[in-house]
């Protein structure tokens, strides 16, 4: 068996243009969306990541600003900085790269953030809405997830999801959104026992562990659907997931590529989550 691949590149784009469209019918109310990015120090994969939200924004019609601090910056500077873009009624959305050097505490200043312009949906109160099923801002990667499912048609009722990884941007927001669509969710994480046992009944699996070839042909069910969240390097340098790719399309129904998959869509759910909330500011002003 060979796995159909889910194009998450391919989607993305069609995401952007939706996004351009309404992007446009905001511009024709007189209202420009608009994205803050803050990033501080000089990590060289945090220039090359906020670089493309830049990009990718300018593409679809939002307005976006990187601000770069040096990693000098102290935590009230930067707190300062995040109040006053949240009194700014300009800015619809905020989003401080992560991560932040050592010296700051990245969940106080997530918690700075209004929760209305948090489109990373990193806030509590983001967290809290989801787990609660109240409107608020997902967070992009999981919510990115969700649309792939949802565009090859996946009926996730009753259906068995493993989710493996338990972080507060992928794994637990993941599990929720799985649960909300009536799957049966089961969390594995580093003190699970037999992963293999678990991901072997999984219907839908999502790797989101940051380790080379977590899930191995061997442990798929055949058919399921296997998202890979994963972003490592391997031995040749070269960009792959958690998941054995070459092995795991042998077995599975579905699968995502890394490069190509859910990073692309990572970041396109942030255009989405900017373009509604400046939607939601623009409502509540009318
Ligand atoms: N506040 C904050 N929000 C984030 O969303 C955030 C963050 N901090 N810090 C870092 C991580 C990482 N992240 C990625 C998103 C897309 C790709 C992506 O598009 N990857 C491409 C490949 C890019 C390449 O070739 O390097 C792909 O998978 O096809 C990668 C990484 C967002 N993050």
């Amino acid at each position: 068996m060979t796995a159909s691949i889910i194009d998450g590149k391919a989607l993305a784009q069609q995401i952007r243009a939706e996004v351009l469209g309404r992007t446009q019918a905001l511009k024709a109310r007189g209202i420009q969306p608009a994205l803050s990015i803050i990033m501080v120090g000089d990590d060289p994969a945090s220039a090359v990541y906020t670089k493309h939200k830049v990009n990718d924004s300018t593409e679809t019609g939002l307005a976006a600003t990187l601000e770069r601090y040096p990693a000098t910056l102290t935590q009230d500077e930067l707190l300062a900085r995040i109040e006053a873009l949240n009194n700014d009624p300009a800015v619809h959305g905020i989003l401080v790269q992560l991560p932040l050097p050592r010296h700051m505490d990245s969940q106080r200043v997530i918690e700075t953030i209004a929760p209305a312009k948090d489109v990373d949906g990193f806030h509590v109160a983001n967290a809290g809405a989801l787990m609660v099923g109240r409107p608020g801002f997902w967070p992009c990667t999981p919510h990115g997830c969700m649309k792939m499912l949802e565009s090859i048609g996946y009926d996730l009722r009753g259906k068995h999801a493993v989710v493996i990884g338990r972080s507060n941007i992928v794994g637990k927001p993941m599990a929720m959104m799985l649960l909300g669509r009536n799957a049966t969710v089961t969390i594995c994480h580093s003190a699970t026992r037999d992963l293999k046992a678990m991901t072997l009944q999984a219907d839908v699996v999502v790797a989101a562990v940051g380790k080379r070839n977590v899930l191995t042909a061997d442990m798929v069910k055949p058919g399921a659907v296997v998202i890979d969240v994963g972003m490592n390097t391997n031995e040749a340098g070269k960009l792959c997931g958690d998941v054995d790719f070459a092995g795991v399309s042998e077995v599975a129904g579905w699968i995502t590529p890394v490069p190509g998959g859910v990073g692309p869509m990572t970041r396109a759910m942030l255009l989405v989550n900017t373009l509604e909330a400046a939607e939601r500011a623009a409502n509540r002003a009318h």
